[in-house]
């Protein structure tokens, strides 16, 4: 499981580290139009960035490096999830948006607006303006491109058809799929995440907002888990139903172990995605009232654990090994043959990196019962060999099935992560 940050490949943090609530600070109540109009708005860097230096914020995660951030990344506490359709018809639009977007995701980590404040009345301001004052709360914004951008009924749309990697193709339909098109699919999707509700919106919503014309929104949907206040020894979260979530994780700061499992590796397909990772999203419905309704043992049965102490069924901690083999008075597995858990980890070949979120959208108008569950995320090196033949398993005979149900799907690929001075998809477009 993950335990500490590992971007060690990401370039080392800015000095020159100016942000959103430095900005303020330096400023003064009411101060910065006037500041910026009086010197230039660089003078206004160069006086902070002397002054910053000597405390730099220490929840930035750098967001160039070799890899991008926001996969083997500690979860933060938030997430803002979005998929976007493209409207842009030529290459020349989705080269300059991606560029756009990696100028604006490296400030809004950094906890910088998107744009120069302006004090031009008669202009929108360039940045949307709810994040002033806060910190960079950790934020990462990872971008992926999904199957469509290459090719949509048929057309090759942006003369990308010949990269197309073979592992980016539509997931199959899954025995008890329930998906609903409004919360599937995608030419592209923003993972943003980070300590703070309000961060993760702005991040999302400002690069909704230059992609203006380019591209829209098709589907998007925020989650979270319990934040580090609430829980300082950042123990695993635990679920909508109780239960730890995310205990068997393999080990992100296990660089062989990454290359093996998550990161897509030169060779895997075209080259212009080694260094990358694909994402696979499900949109899960937990019926939680049902769940409620359900006694202890059926519900510690139902994932091969116990609640209280996550220990797998027959041990006493969170991280003890399971014993598949371990049977009970009555000839029966301790660890049921239909449990999530045991389902899930089949002969243990088979590994993905979860990184997903609770989330909850008020009613199901439909039942009148909650809209809530887990925005599972995974990432990996090839989804044909990892999440795909999980997911036929857990289809066919997880127990758990009788309590949840898939809405949402889709897959990206996540780009490679890129360099000061280049930009996001730089390897698939040039
Ligand atoms: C196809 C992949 C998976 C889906 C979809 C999925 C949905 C899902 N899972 C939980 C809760 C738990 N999952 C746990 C373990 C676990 N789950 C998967 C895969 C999918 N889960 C794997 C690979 C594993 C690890 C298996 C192993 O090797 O041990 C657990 C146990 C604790 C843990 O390890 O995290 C819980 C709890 C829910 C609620 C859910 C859909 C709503
Ligand atoms: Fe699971």
């Amino acid at each position: 499981m993950a335990k500490t940050n590992p971007q060690l490949e990401n370039s080392p943090i800015s000095s020159r580290t100016f942000t959103r609530r430095e900005m303020l600070k330096t400023a003064g109540v009411g101060g910065i139009g006037v500041l910026i109009g009086a010197s230039g708005f660089g003078g206004l860097l160069s006086i902070t960035e002397n002054k910053a230096s000597s405390s730099k914020p220490d929840n930035i995660i750098p967001f160039y490096g070799k890899h991008q951030s926001g996969i083997t990344t500690k979860p933060q506490d938030h997430i803002y999830f979005a998929a976007l359709d493209v409207t842009a018809t030529d290459k020349t639009a989705l080269i300059q948006l991606f560029k756009d977007w990696t100028k604006a995701a490296a400030l809004m980590t950094e906890g910088k607006p998107v744009g120069e404040l302006s004090s031009n009345g008669l202009l929108p301001p360039k940045d949307t303006g709810e994040a002033a004052g806060l910190s960079p709360s950790q934020l990462t914004i990872t971008f992926g491109v999904g199957p469509s951008l290459f090719v949509k009924d048929g057309v090759d749309r942006f003369g990308l058809l010949g990269k197309q990697p073979k592992e980016l193709v539509d997931l199959p339909k899954f025995p008890l799929d329930a998906l609903e098109e409004e919360w599937s699919g995608g030419d592209l999707c923003i993972q943003a995440c980070a300590d703070d509700p309000q961060v993760v919106f702005h991040a999302v919503r400002n690069l909704i907002r230059i992609a203006r014309g380019k591209a829209i929104l098709r589907w998007a949907q925020p989650g979270f888990q319990r934040t580090k206040q609430a829980d300082p020894k950042e123990k695993t979260p635990r679920n909508l139903f109780g239960f730890k979530d995310g205990t068997v994780n393999p080990d992100v700061n296990n660089e062989k172990v990454m290359n093996e499992q998550v990161w897509i590796q030169p060779g895997d397909g075209p080259n212009w995605l080694a260094g990358g990772s694909y994402l696979v999203v499900r949109r899960i419905q937990m019926f939680i009232e049902v769940w409620d309704r359900t006694h202890l043992k059926e519900q510690e049965n139902t994932f091969g654990r116990y609640r209280d102490s996550g220990a797998p069924l027959g041990k006493n901690n969170e991280f003890d090994l399971p014993d598949f083999t371990q049977k009970d008075k009555n000839d029966e597995y301790v660890i049921p043959v239909d449990s999530h858990m045991r389902v899930a980890h089949g002969d243990g070949t088979q590994q993905i990196l979860r990184r997903g979120y609770s989330y909850s959208n008020g009613m199901d108008g439909k039942t009148g019962n909650f809209d809530a569950g887990l925005l599972f995320i995974c990432f990996q090196r090839k989804p044909s060999k990892q999440f795909i033949p999980i997911q036929q398993r857990l289809a066919k005979m997880d127990k758990l099935n009788e309590y949840i149900s898939h809405r949402g799907s889709a897959i990206f690929a996540c780009l490679p992560g890129t360099k000061p001075g280049g930009f996001i998809g730089e390897t698939l477009f040039t």
